[in-house]
């Protein structure tokens, strides 16, 4: 399989045109850079755009070695002002929004989970239209609900999501909408599913499990799950998701026939994906299952979906499926799980050390 470095997003061909021809290229805000996703967003974005064009935001203190990389500001979404200094000081062209409270973490503190989702967006929003911004803020399969058809779901359908998170992302992805027909912000969404990634810890989400089973199997050969083993799922390896971001954050204005896409790649049950770590890892891998209030998450959610907008209209191709998670992420975090002395999950700056050829 593909690094991530060699995939699709990387023409440096088109990068050097812009520069000959004098456009320099656009300076990114990353919001929520120190999330699941946001680190990888941003190393991408760097590659691609220069260091310094790549602001990384978060409220949290980067690690040691993250705040070499390039520029690294304190940001909290939901304080405008300060936010939109940063904007200007920093000559910000598009937002990439990441800060987020994600479904369990939302269910567990409902006022966090809408202040965030809500009135950060909102923010972001605004600021937005103030100083012609370009908005990428994910949405999640989440924004689905109970009464949902669960199977290839559509991109318009019944969207009456029952969580916190759900609805925030419902908002989100409507607001969004309104500010783009009526004062023509360029915003853009992708509706992603859940996201596996060795790099960072998860975030307090309902496909969590689909990351903490590897540790789990590389640290002591088991692993108790909260979801059903039959509860089946859309998810994507990290690659593949931010592939696609940056795919649908580059595309031209007239290739977008909607702002909000769905995007899947592949899908399965906790039962399948033990069975492929037993396969793959150790045939003495246990699991059992104890679910909590996130399988009533889970069982609001699509069990697949359909993608078909965002292939037709900029690309959305991904190319890791379930077996191939398996392996990356075995092979990604073994290293690491050697080398920590000490019990417990490795730090990041382990779970990174490591590079694997996909
Ligand atoms: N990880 C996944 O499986 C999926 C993620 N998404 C979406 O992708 C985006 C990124 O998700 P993850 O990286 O997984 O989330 P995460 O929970 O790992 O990271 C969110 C980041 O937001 C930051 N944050 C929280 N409150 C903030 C505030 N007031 N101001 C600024 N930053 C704040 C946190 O410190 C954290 O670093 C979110 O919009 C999420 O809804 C959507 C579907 C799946
Ligand atoms: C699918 C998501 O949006 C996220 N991973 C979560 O489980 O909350």
């Amino acid at each position: 399989m593909l690094p991530l470095k060699s995939l699709r997003i990387m023409p440096r061909a088109a990068l050097a045109r812009q520069l000959s021809t004098g456009a320099r290229p656009p300076r990114v805000l990353v919001t929520g850079s120190l999330g699941q996703l946001g680190s990888t967003m941003v190393s991408t974005l760097r590659a691609k755009l220069g260091q310094e064009n790549v602001v990384a935001s978060d409220i949290r203190k980067p690690a040691r070695g993250q705040r070499d990389l390039g520029p690294f500001v304190y940001a909290d979404v939901l304080n405008r002002r300060a936010l939109e200094q940063i904007i200007v000081d920093h000559g910000i062209d598009w937002v990439v929004h990441f800060s987020a409270i994600l479904s369990a973490a939302g269910e567990r503190n409902p006022a966090l989970g809408l202040d965030v989702n809500i009135n950060g967006f909102q923010n972001v929003l605004e600021l937005a239209r103030i100083h012609g911004l370009r908005v990428l803020s994910p949405s999640t399969m989440g924004a689905f609900g109970p009464t949902t058809p669960k199977d290839m779901t559509p991109d318009l359908t019944i969207m009456r999501p029952n969580t916190i998170y759900g609805i925030s992302k419902v908002h989100m992805e409507l607001l969004g909408e309104y500010y783009c027909e009526k004062f023509g912000v360029d915003f853009r969404s992708l509706r992603y599913p859940g996201i596996i990634s060795a790099d960072s810890p998860p975030g307090g989400g309902t496909t969590d499990y689909a990351i903490d089973i590897f540790h789990a199997a590389l640290k002591q050969n088991r692993y108790t799950c909260f979801l059903r083993p039959e509860t089946r799922l859309p998810m994507a390896y990290i690659d593949d998701c931010i592939v696609g971001t940056m795919q649908l954050l580059e595309a031209p204005q007239e290739a977008l026939t909607q702002r909000v896409y769905n995007v899947h790649a592949c899908d399965f049950s906790p039962e399948e994906l033990a069975d492929e770590v037993r396969r793959q890892h150790s045939a003495d891998f246990a699991i059992d299952y104890c679910p909590d209030f996130r399988q009533g998450i889970a069982d609001t959610w699509p069990r697949t979906m359909a993608d078909e907008p965002a292939r037709r209209d900029w690309g959305w191709n991904p190319v890791i499926g379930t077996t191939d998670i398996v392996r990356i992420m075995l092979a990604k975090l073994a290293p690491a799980y050697r080398a920590s002395a000490a019990p417990g999950r490795p730090t990041d700056e382990a779970l990174g050390a490591e590079p694997v050829a996909l």
